[in-house]
């Protein structure tokens, strides 16, 4: 009798329209929540969003006091302008490089050129919201690690097109943006570092790329204090052309400076090239290699050819990963090349089945520069280029 009548009471609530559209609502609901849940669980490990970095422990190596002070004073910058990621592009000198005050306006580029950065960054965290990336991330497995590996340089080298292209490596995972830990957050401390890092399973590389430390005084010796084992990857690009790509990055911003051709000269009458100009200085990487040979052993760094990058970027890539001792998985098959870009770009990117090219802060058109004046930058330039290709057992071909 009893049994009936639970019957009889669950068929009359089923059989109401009202109570039926009510049970749907609340499993609706339900999942709406559960995705909701899932995404926030993902965003918190993509790298552009993590500001709360700060985690008070020091490990190790780190040196130098982290004050609340400075603590404060990283997360306003990072917090108080609406393109955070911007303050992390690749476009610091090193103050040891900067002397007139007139070349600091220009040196110091903190001020101009934070915006490239954000363009390659925004278009990552696009892509990473697709339903594919959702799937593979959400679970949030495995651990923040320092990173094994680090595109050290050049700037304007090609290292945006670098990590982007070793992203699609299964077994490589790396922070979009620069963090520029051994130059300007050096303080914060190594678990400041980690803590900017993806998460990585067992056998996982975690790699990051900021240009300026190759031209960082300090960067070698923080680096080999993280870990003597650390593979640094250098992308250099014939000097001259990296100079003018640098002018015309900083020229974009600041549409009111000198022309390229009168920073380039101390005294344009006697030709004496002016060294202090930090798009000048960088392209001397003989100067700046010595520095890193102090810490490092010539084998635990790679150099790629920014130039082959972009003429065979399967070819470089293989070299990186056999260094990183990676099966070759990135090959010519993940590439095509764009005629409107002009460049190689990725068939699918990490994350995503849609074709992806750099933005539009690579790749700008570069003004005419005075051929005497280029001809002159290139007689300066050879006999460190001579040095350098000796020290790394490689002909560049820039000469
Ligand atoms: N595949 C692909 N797509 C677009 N651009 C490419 C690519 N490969 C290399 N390059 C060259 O990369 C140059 C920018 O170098 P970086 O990424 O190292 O610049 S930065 O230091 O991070 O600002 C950039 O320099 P410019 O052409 O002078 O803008 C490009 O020439």
């Amino acid at each position: 009798m009893e049994y009936s009548l639970v019957c009889h009471s669950l068929y009359a609530f089923w059989s109401s329209p009202v109570k039926k559209k009510l049970i749907l609502l609340s499993i609706m609901f339900l999942i709406w929540v559960y995705m909701l849940y899932s995404c926030v669980g993902y965003c918190s490990t993509m790298p552009s969003l993590v500001v709360d970095g700060y985690r008070g422990k020091e490990t190790g190596s780190a040196v130098g006091k982290r004050t609340e002070g400075s603590r404060m004073d990283l997360v306003s910058r990072l917090l108080a302008k609406p393109q955070p990621w911007e303050d992390i592009e690749s476009d610091y000198e090193e103050p040891s490089i900067r002397t007139a005050a007139s070349r600091d306006l220009l040196n110091n580029e903190l001020d101009t050129d934070r915006a490239d950065e954000w363009d390659e960054v925004r278009g990552e965290q696009q892509r990473a919201l697709e339903p594919s990336a959702l799937s593979s991330f959400s679970n949030g497995s495995g651990s923040k690690k320092l990173p094994q590996a680090i595109i050290i340089g050049v700037k304007k080298g090609g290292t945006r097109a670098l990590l982007e292209f070793l992203r699609v490596h299964p077994d490589i995972r790396a922070v979009g943006a620069e963090p520029h830990f051994f130059d300007r957050n050096y303080e914060n401390g190594l678990e400041w570092y980690r803590d900017l890092m993806p998460k990585t399973l067992e056998g996982q590389i975690t790699m990051e790329k900021t240009p300026s430390y190759f031209v960082t005084r300090e960067a070698p010796a923080r680096i080999s204090a993280m870990s003597r084992d650390t593979k640094l990857i250098v992308v250099v690009r014939d000097p001259v052309t990296r100079a003018i790509s640098d002018y015309t990055q900083t020229l974009s911003k600041k549409p009111d400076i000198p022309s390229f051709e009168s920073l380039t000269f101390k005294n344009r009458t006697t030709g004496l090239i002016d060294t202090s100009w930090s798009a000048i200085q960088i392209g001397i990487y003989a100067k700046h290699l010595d520095n890193w040979l102090q810490y490092f052993p010539m084998d635990q760094i790679l150099f790629v050819s920014g130039e082959r990058l972009i003429s065979d970027p399967a070819g470089e890539l293989g070299r990186v990963q056999d260094f990183l001792g990676l099966k070759r998985i990135i090959t010519d098959k993940h590439f095509y090349f764009n005629q409107t870009k002009g460049f190689p770009c990725l068939k699918k990117a990490e994350g995503s089945s849609k074709p992806h090219c750099l933005g539009k802060t690579k790749g700008r058109t570069h003004p005419n520069i005075d051929p005497e004046v280029v001809q002159r930058l290139r007689d300066f330039y050879r006999p460190f280029n001579m040095k350098f290709y000796q020290m790394t057992g490689h002909n560049f071909g820039w000469d």
